[in-house]
């Protein structure tokens, strides 16, 4: 079975982080791992509370994995500061790990910071030329590039910047778009880029869209697939969660990591 891990930081709520990504693995069918970089006191109203592990936690962590079990696929998301990105690209370069996804968590949606501003750079240094793909937000996508992101073509503009300072696949994220109709996702191989598109949802239950986006690019590239075939499967993953919605807490609640296991199940058994 293709196993994938996650190195990231923990939602109490289970809307985020690795509570987050470890139920789109399983929904996925990959076998999930994580390594935690930090604890956060969560739920669907905001972040109440961060306590970061020490880095040599997190190595201990993921050494336990590289050294028994292994991995098909990793991904990264709250990594907090320059310490814990430092130890972790040490490891990903020990273990040759090539299918690498690093989501740059930065903010919460709630507005929390989950990366310290002074580690911005130690990203860009260490982890983003190790990825194989990056999955910013825009606002992300902004503070990587100093660019300010408005239109499609600035999305473009901004992935062809990521592309020059070593990272090989970007995908930008379009939940942050004004556009009322459409959530645009834009990928660039440093040839071509592809769209993505699907129907905006009008809903407050986004919280973890995109962790659980960028863990289902992870499984998917663990079972082998491309990077476009990867980010499609992704991107139908994201909007079942999203329009199959569940009420959970009484802020910006979670998405539904059944709903594309559902939807498949009923495609398949439905009547001919
Ligand atoms: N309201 C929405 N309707 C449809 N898709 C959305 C919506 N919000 C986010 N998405 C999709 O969810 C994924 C995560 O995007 P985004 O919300 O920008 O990430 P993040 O959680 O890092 O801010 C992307 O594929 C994006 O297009
Ligand atoms: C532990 C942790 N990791 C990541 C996020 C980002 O998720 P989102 O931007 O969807 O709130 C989060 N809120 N908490």
């Amino acid at each position: 079975m293709q196993k994938a891990l996650t190195i990231a930081g923990s939602d109490s709520g289970g809307g985020a982080g690795i509570q987050a990504d470890l139920k789109t693995f399983q929904e996925l069918n990959v076998f999930g791992m994580s390594a935690l970089t930090a604890v956060t006191a969560q739920n669907t109203l905001g972040v109440h509370g961060v306590y970061p592990m020490t880095a040599d936690a997190v190595v201990n962590q993921i050494y336990a994995i590289g050294e028994d079990i292994g991995a098909d696929a990793i991904k990264t998301g709250m990594l907090f500061n320059a310490e814990i990105i430092e130890a972790v690209a040490i490891q990903i370069k020990k273990y040759q790990w090539k299918n690498v996804v690093v989501d740059p968590v930065m903010i919460a949606k709630g507005g929390a910071s989950l990366l310290q501003t002074e580690a911005i750079s130690a990203l860009k240094k260490y982890l983003l030329p190790l990825s194989k793909v990056i999955t910013p937000n825009i606002p992300e996508a902004e503070v990587l590039t100093g660019m300010t992101i408005e239109t499609s073509q600035e999305k473009k503009d901004a992935a062809k910047k990521l592309y020059e300072l070593g990272v090989s696949n970007i995908i930008i994220k379009g939940g942050h778009d004004e556009d009322p109709s459409e959530s645009i996702d834009i990928l660039f191989d440093g040839k071509e880029f592809y769209t993505y598109t699907s129907k905006r949802m009008n809903t407050k239950n986004t919280h973890g869209t995109g962790c659980t986006f960028s863990a289902a690019i992870t499984a998917e590239l663990a079972k082998g697939a491309s990077i476009q075939e990867a980010v499609q499967t992704a991107k139908q993953f994201i909007q079942a969660a999203i329009e199959d919605q569940i009420q959970v807490g009484h802020g910006h609640g979670p998405t539904n990591h059944w709903a594309y296991q559902k939807r498949n199940a009923v495609k398949e058994y439905a009547p001919r």
